[in-house]
């Protein structure tokens, strides 16, 4: 692929756009509100400038909703050779676009499984896509030379093609995102009215609970319109566990002795199923979730601090595979969850106490 064109650049377009720009490919960027593709040009991402003519690949990454207007509009006018779109939802606008009578021989709908809870150019990155499922749905009308512009641009983008059908698509985000989403902003929700006291407590749990509570709500709206059936169906099953873990809980205060017994085993149940279902969750790049170990290090709140612990990792041979910082409330320190492979956490956790770094195991 030598040229694109990303229309909508928002966080997934502009991440898309800075990879291909990135590994050499020509990327013009179009956005129905200019400064929007201004800044991405002005971050790396492409220039503003319209192309000559057709592209090789044009990426659609706007709403949802817009997606089936978007790419009517870029495909009347022979913008790309092959065209491809980001929406989290693929059967509704996949339906909305054969109902417009287009030819969709060149069009493939596809899903980044990678995102985050900012939008906007500002908070795209070159290397979102790495390692994550990239979806692709290509239907019997979809042609190989579009198929293979779409995996060349997952390549690019350093992510891992999964190809499905689009309503299979659908109901497995149902499971894996959209109901997550609805759970995060409701646990946060209950924060809205909290007394001051309670929400000053806040550790790492709630927010690692509620990180993407933090996502665009019209976003939002959007994608869970489009898949509302299938997310029904999956919160309908956590509203039954909700309503078991409840009558748990109540007979945990009960006076009979066997209720209480009841309620432990109702408890320990959801909590164990838990374990098991988070241990199925999988590692880097797809493979087996990884058990990493934590070595915890105590930070002042100083420029540089992170850079000196990493700069003491690599000196001492330890390839640091993911990180965590938990600030605390009120204090001037943070503490910085190192987490490395289990047969290097004893020698991270020497090697930085020889450096003066204060470990918390
Ligand atoms: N945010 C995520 O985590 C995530 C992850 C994967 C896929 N997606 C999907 O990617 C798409 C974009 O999401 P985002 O997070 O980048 O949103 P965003 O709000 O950051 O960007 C969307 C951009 O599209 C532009 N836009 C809207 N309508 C347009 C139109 N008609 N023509 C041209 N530009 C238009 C907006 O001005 C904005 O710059 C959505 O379809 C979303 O479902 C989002
Ligand atoms: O990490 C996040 O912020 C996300 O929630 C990203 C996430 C997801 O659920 O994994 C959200 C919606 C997108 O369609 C794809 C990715």
């Amino acid at each position: 692929m030598r040229t694109a064109l990303v229309i909508g650049t928002g966080l997934i377009g502009t991440s898309a756009a800075l990879a291909l720009a990135g590994r050499g490919v020509t990327v013009h960027l179009r956005d129905h509100d200019t400064t929007r593709a201004r800044t991405a040009a002005a971050l790396g991402a492409g220039t503003d400038e319209a192309p000559e003519g057709p592209v090789d690949l044009a990426l659609i990454a706007v709403p949802p909703t817009h997606v089936a207007g978007t790419l009517a509009e870029a495909m009347r006018a022979g913008a790309a050779h092959g065209y491809l779109d980001v929406a989290s939802v693929k059967g509704g606008p996949q339906r909305e676009l054969a109902a417009l009578g287009l030819d969709l021989s060149s069009y493939i709908g596809t899903h980044p499984m990678a995102g985050k809870e900012r939008s906007g150019p500002l908070a795209a990155t070159a290397d979102l896509f790495e390692g994550r499922p990239w979806v692709l749905t290509p239907t019997s009308d979809t042609d190989t030379e579009v198929l293979n512009l779409a995996l060349e641009l997952v390549a690019l983008c350093r992510a891992v093609p999964v190809v499905m059908d689009a309503d299979a698509h659908d109901r497995a985000v149902a499971l894996v995102s959209h109901t997550p989403q609805l759970l995060s902003s409701m646990v946060a929700a209950r924060l809205e009215g909290a007394d001051d006291t309670a929400v000053r407590l806040c550790g790492q749990g709630i927010r690692d609970v509620t990180r993407i509570a933090a996502s665009e709500p019209a976003m939002w709206v959007e994608i869970l319109s489009a898949n509302a059936g299938p997310v029904a169906d999956v919160l309908a099953g956590v509203a039954a566990d909700l309503e078991a873990t409840v009558e748990s809980l109540r007979a945990l205060q009960s006076a009979d002795e066997a209720k209480r017994d009841g309620g432990t085993a109702g408890v320990a149940d959801v909590l164990r199923r838990g374990n098991a279902g988070r241990s199925r969750i999988p590692g880097k790049h797809g493979a087996a979730p990884a058990a990493y170990e934590v070595v915890a290090v105590l930070v002042s709140d100083q420029p540089g601090e992170l850079a000196r612990i990493f700069a003491d990792a690599g000196r001492a041979g330890v390839n640091v595979e993911d990180v965590r910082i938990e600030h605390a409330t009120g204090q001037q320190a943070g503490l910085v969850q190192v987490m490395v492979d289990p047969a290097a956490a004893p020698v991270l956790a020497a090697a930085l106490r020889e450096r003066g770094w204060s470990i918390r195991q």
